[in-house]
């Protein structure tokens, strides 16, 4: 991909401090916040400043960076450092597996500095080398998805996305929005529908800012609407994120990504999801042991702004749902497009 679409990025290493875009303020406000600690990175995960598993990855990497960089002494108390920042940041968001890949990463890396006998100073430009690996290269891997999922789609195709799963979401590009992005710069018309996705509308806030400000012909949609939509004949696919991948092929994604692929199959529409294999999680064999965050009443009952239900309204309010295997027509990985069976052919992509 060129660098045509030039879409806002996530976040942004400057110097000393990790920039970071502020995604509750879009798309009425850009506001790049400079994080300068662990607990700066930890409070903008967890409140959905920086969002989308990937961003959440390359983030807490960033903060990892911030917790350890000005550690005195030695590599033993720097890696210490390492360690304790990584285990603040995992307890930030329990259900996107990239923020756990990035720390692992991050700690394993930091081990071998330290055992190789590198300076203080080298350990910690080698960490921060790491960081900036693990962004840089997440855009290409974006860019890769955005290649092979093109592949499924023709001109004229209308395709469904839930959420955001876009640059806004990744270092660039996205997951499931990279292929509207490599159509639009191909001069493939694709007309996208997106859910506005309640409660904390990034459908809405997001997607429908990335792709308008990308020249992409996009329609937003009351989650409510999918199905209407569907049975209109106007939705030849849908293409959606996800914030883990079970070894079996089941999928945590977006609340309200189940009832899309229930809607997907009721009529003969291809479902597929686009990741890159870091949100590909084979320790966790199925669905069932993904985690699930619940969130705030508040997002629910008071998500606009002001309060749209009764005061002490009893409120459910999971942030993702499992859409077991068989709703999924193929999964959109860096390496190809990856088809059932999951238990298999997940294993065959990392070789194993
Ligand atoms: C490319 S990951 C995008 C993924 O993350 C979103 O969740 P959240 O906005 O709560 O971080 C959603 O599940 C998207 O599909």
């Amino acid at each position: 991909m060129s660098n045509e679409h030039k879409g806002l990025q996530s976040v942004i290493w400057a110097s000393e401090q990790l920039d970071l875009l502020d995604q509750r303020l879009l798309p009425e406000q850009v506001v790049y916040l400079p994080l300068v600690s662990v607990e700066d990175v930890w409070e903008a995960i967890r409140h959905l400043k920086v969002r989308g598993a990937p961003a959440i990855g390359i983030a807490a990497a960033y903060g990892v960076v911030l917790g350890s960089r000005h550690v005195e002494g030695d590599a033993a108390q720097w890696l210490d450092a390492v360690n304790e920042a990584a285990a603040r940041l995992a307890t930030s968001r329990p259900t996107a597996v990239n923020l756990f890949w990035a720390l692992d990463r991050m700690k394993a890396r930091a081990a071998q500095f330290a055992a190789d006998n590198l300076s203080l100073a080298g350990c910690k430009q080698a960490l921060l080398d790491e960081a900036i690996a693990i962004q840089s290269e997440d855009e290409e891997t974006c860019r890769l998805i955005g290649e092979h999922a093109l592949d499924l789609f023709q001109d004229g195709m209308g395709v469904l996305t839930h959420c955001n799963a876009g640059g806004l979401a990744t270092a660039k590009y996205g997951t499931a929005l990279a292929p509207f992005y490599l159509a639009q710069e191909r001069g493939i018309a694709l007309r996208v529908f997106a859910d506005e996705t309640r409660p904390v509308l990034q459908g809405a806030r997001l997607t429908a800012f990335e792709l308008q400000q990308a020249g992409v012909d996009v329609t937003l949609i009351c989650d409510n609407m999918a199905g209407a939509v569907m049975n209109k004949g106007w939705v030849n696919a849908v293409i959606v994120g996800t914030d883990r991948v079970a070894a079996n092929g089941d999928v945590a994604n977006k609340i309200g990504t189940y009832s899309v692929a229930v809607l997907a199959k009721a009529h003969n529409i291809p479902f597929y999801v686009a990741c890159p294999m870091s949100t590909i999680d084979l320790n966790t064999p199925d669905g069932a042991q993904i985690p699930i965050e619940e969130r705030d009443a508040e997002e629910i009952t008071e998500g606009f702004g002001k309060r749209t239900a009764p005061a002490g309204v009893k409120v459910y309010n999971p942030a993702f749902d499992i859409t077991p295997h068989e709703y999924v027509t193929a999964i959109i990985t860096e390496k190809g497009v990856i088809y059932p069976p999951f238990n298999v052919n997940l294993k065959k992509l990392f070789d194993l």
